[in-house]
């Protein structure tokens, strides 16, 4: 292993020089593959350096759209950025099968963020409740020249609340705020607003609380946003859901007994949600939003009640089959990366530039007709089918199949099933003249 001190301050040339020298068998090569993915571009490229931090090349993901979506009546083409086959294949088989049954409808229920500023006392606590009422106003006062902006497009801060925490943890308070952040995800906007009040929290504490003071510990958003949730549904006659009534029965009863098995049991659960995932990631990516966050709080909010459990519910009443999705979404279509990536300017321009709420709804349907894809095939052909008809280029690359190869062994599976084995054979099959 080799370290070295003072690697942030080399140039990008630098960087590459001593990591190809020290870490590779050959570093020529090496170097020759991360200038490959540069762009020809000088100034693109050096936007894309200034995202983060020792940027030595770019991380390519495909770019793809999956069209058709009828979301409330508008039709979308859904951007999505995955490196998984089969996903964007799924969303758009599923945006298509919505269409002629009224497509997906959304909405939003709430757009409540939280932040806390974290901290302890071991006075009594009705002293600090007194100081906290007495205090509030002049807190929130305090942050108006953060605010003054928010407050004019609408938003701002909700609330700040003082909360005792101690039968958790001893002497453990928070002042816990709630803020309306509009078409930004709000983190620092949250964060800024946080470390005022911390900080004026401070300070009047000093001047008019007695010997025992607060110790702040830290001032930070939350991703958990249990209050900022888009909805989004699918519904149909039973009988509309495939060709033959009775297979459409029973195409019914297995899929809502699939998603009541997420519900209850975590194991199936999580890979149930990954697959909603795989869908919401895909857009959180493309539309340049924070996917560790959204990540982060989607799954808390799953665990909600103490179980790990679906985010879909599915229902059979009356004859009528309906299937929906509730998951919290903090996102922003400004801010960030919004006006910076211009991938993510071109994906909100072929949303039609929505706002928060608009895309927070776009989201929540890509999750659902994720799942509602990969439902239809799990219990019907199987998962297997269609994603390894998707993954058979991936597994033709890996072996460096020619163009015509390929074309030999794309025919060939249009009438056999796809595995991983069965491939290599087919094609060893047409290497050795078989
Ligand atoms: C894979 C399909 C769509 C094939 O389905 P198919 O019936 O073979 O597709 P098709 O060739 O008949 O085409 C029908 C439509 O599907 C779409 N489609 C079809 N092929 C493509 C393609 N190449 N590129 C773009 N779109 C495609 C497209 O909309 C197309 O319409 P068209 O464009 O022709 O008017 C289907 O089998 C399916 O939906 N499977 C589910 C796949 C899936 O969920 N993949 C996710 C990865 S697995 C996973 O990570 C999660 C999981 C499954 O574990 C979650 C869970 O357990 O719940
Ligand atoms: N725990 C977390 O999730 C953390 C995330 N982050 C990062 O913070 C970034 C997001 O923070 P933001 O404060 O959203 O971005 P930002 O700092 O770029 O601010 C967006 C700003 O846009 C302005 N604005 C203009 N028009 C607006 C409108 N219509 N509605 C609302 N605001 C409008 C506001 O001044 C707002 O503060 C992301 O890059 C995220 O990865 C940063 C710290 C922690």
């Amino acid at each position: 292993m080799t370290k070295i001190s003072g690697f942030s301050k080399f140039s990008k040339d630098e960087k590459i020089a001593w990591l190809t020298t020290k870490y590779f068998d050959n570093a020529q090569k090496a170097r020759e593959l991360l200038q490959l993915y540069w762009n020809s571009d000088l100034k693109l490229q050096k936007l894309h350096d200034e995202f983060s931090e020792n940027t030595i090349s770019n991380f390519y993901l495909p770019f793809g759209v999956a069209p058709n979506f009828t979301i409330n009546n508008k039709v979308y083409a859904i951007p999505m950025t995955i490196e998984e086959s089969s996903v964007i294949a799924a969303a758009s088989k599923a945006a298509k099968f919505w269409n002629d049954k009224g497509g997906f409808s959304a909405k939003v229920i709430d757009t409540q963020k939280v932040g806390q500023v974290h901290f302890t006392y071991a006075g009594n606590f009705s002293t600090l409740k007194d100081f906290f009422h007495k205090n509030k106003a002049q807190l929130l006062k305090e942050t108006e020249n953060i605010t003054a902006n928010m407050v004019k497009r609408g938003g701002g801060i909700l609330d700040l609340e003082l909360r005792d925490k101690t039968k958790d943890l001893e002497n453990y308070y928070q002042l816990y705020c709630t803020f309306e952040t509009l078409d930004a995800m709000g983190a620092n906007f949250i964060n800024s607003c946080l470390e005022q009040i911390a900080s004026s929290f401070k300070n009047l504490a000093i001047q008019q609380l007695d010997d025992k003071k607060p110790q702040v510990i830290m001032s930070i958003l939350s991703n958990y946003v249990p209050n900022c949730i888009a909805h989004a549904e699918v519904s149909c006659p039973v009988a509309d859901l495939l060709d033959e009534k009775e297979e459409a029965k029973l195409f019914a009863q297995k899929f809502v007994e699939a998603v009541k098995i997420a519900q209850i049991e975590p194991y199936r659960a999580v890979t149930h949600n990954k697959g909603i995932m795989n869908g919401i990631d895909a857009v959180i990516l493309a539309t340049g939003n924070d996917f560790r966050a959204v990540e982060a709080g989607v799954h808390a909010y799953a665990a909600r009640n103490g179980q790990y459990s679906s985010l879909t519910q599915a229902s059979i009443e009356n004859g009528i089959f309906k299937f929906w999705i509730e998951v919290p979404l903090a996102l922003g279509t400004v801010g960030g990366l919004t006006s910076l990536h211009p991938l993510v300017k071109l994906a909100l321009e072929m949303l039609g530039k929505p706002s928060a709420k608009e895309l927070m709804q776009i989201v929540a349907v890509a999750g659902l007709a994720q799942n509602f894809a990969a439902l239809k095939s799990l219990v019907t052909t199987g998962i297997q089918e269609g994603h390894m008809k998707m993954h058979l280029m991936n597994i033709l690359n890996q072996f460096q199949a020619t163009n015509s190869e390929k074309e030999k062994v794309i025919e060939y599976f249009k009438s056999h099933t796809v595995s991983h084995s069965s491939v290599v054979k087919v094609l060893e099959n047409i290497r050795n003249g078989a």
